[in-house]
């Protein structure tokens, strides 16, 4: 095989109360590439469709991590990677994470596939650093294993699954501004308050327990976020307006997804998600500011070849 074609799906990180563990993969949201083996060694970007990024190999997510697999693979050939991008740069929706996770997946599957699921998360991680200005995973690993994970540790990088509750939905809006993820994580005190800390992790716990347990009540009393969210969400128009209606119209929760401006909601049932979306759309219909919003099932099989 000399050519590959994959499509590489949008995530949402934190999932409110688990900045920079917790993520899970969104379905039919998300880029593709194609990537084919040439006979000149390195990473070449050879085209980029859909936004204007770096072509530089070396400024651009895919070619980072793709050179971060080539350093160590070592192989006698080197690789073209096409870029069809559809997830806004500065969505916090993963778009990002989709073009470093899609690259070294696609290169992994041209080699024979020498390495597994962890080690190509710790690849994509040095293109993702290189956008966010952070080593964090919590994208990259729901783009590359699907479902729900957490990121336990990223030095060793430890990557657990986590199960999908059958019949939930998440529902995302997306104004069409950009927040850079660097920018966004600026802003965070580099301290936390104990008392906040203790509320923090029983509700990442107890979220990780209702994933296990199809407990759609405890699931729904774990998403929130004392930490972030309060700095973040002043960067998004009218969050509060969207958080407490979704909630008041039978959301299981609602956040920032990632570092914004995106908000997901999580739901019982398409039904459910599909009031959502309305509800979504009903309050940011008035504003005058551009949007799109998505319903989508958790996505269990991330990258696919497409
Ligand atoms: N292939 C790529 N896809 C998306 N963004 C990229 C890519 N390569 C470099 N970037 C840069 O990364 C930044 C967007 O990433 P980030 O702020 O993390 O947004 P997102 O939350 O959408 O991932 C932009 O500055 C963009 O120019
Ligand atoms: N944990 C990170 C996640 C960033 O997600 P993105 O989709 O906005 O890139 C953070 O919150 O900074």
């Amino acid at each position: 095989m000399n050519e590959i074609r994959i499509f590489s799906p949008a995530t949402v990180a934190n999932v409110s109360c688990g900045f920079d563990v917790l993520g899970f993969c969104l379905d039919g949201i998300g880029d593709e590439m194609v990537v084919r083996i040439s006979k000149n060694k390195g990473v070449k970007i050879s085209k980029i469709e859909g936004y204007d990024l770096p072509i530089e190999a070396h400024l651009n997510v895919a070619g980072v991590s793709a050179q971060a697999l080539i350093d160590d693979a070592k192989p006698d050939v080197g690789f073209e990677i096409e870029i069809y991008k559809k997830i806004k740069p500065g969505s916090g929706i993963g778009s990002s994470s989709a073009s470093a996770a899609g690259s070294v997946v696609a290169i992994n599957e041209l080699l024979g596939r020498p390495y597994n699921k962890t080690q190509l998360t710790y690849f994509a991680m040095m293109g993702e650093a290189m956008a966010s200005k952070s080593y964090h995973a919590d994208n990259l690993a729901p783009g590359i294993f699907g479902g729900f994970t957490l990121v336990k540790s990223v030095e060793p990088l430890e990557i657990l699954e986590l199960p999908t509750p059958h019949n939930l939905y998440a529902v995302i809006i997306h104004p069409q501004i950009e927040i850079k993820t660097s920018e966004a994580r600026a802003l965070l005190p580099q301290k936390v308050n104990l008392k906040d800390a203790t509320v923090q992790w029983a509700n990442v716990g107890s979220l990780v327990h209702a994933l296990h347990t199809n407990d759609y009540g405890l699931l729904s009393r774990s998403l929130n976020d004392i930490i972030v969210e309060p700095h973040r969400s002043k960067l998004i128009p009218f969050f509060d307006e969207i958080k407490q209606q979704t909630v008041k119209n039978g959301a299981l929760g609602t956040g920032i997804s990632g570092s914004g401006p995106s908000i997901f909601s999580l739901c019982e049932g398409l039904e459910s998600a599909t009031n959502i979306e309305k509800t979504m759309r009903d309050i940011y219909k008035t504003t005058g500011i551009t949007f799109e919003t998505y319903v989508s099932k958790i996505n269990e099989d991330g990258i696919k070849v497409i």
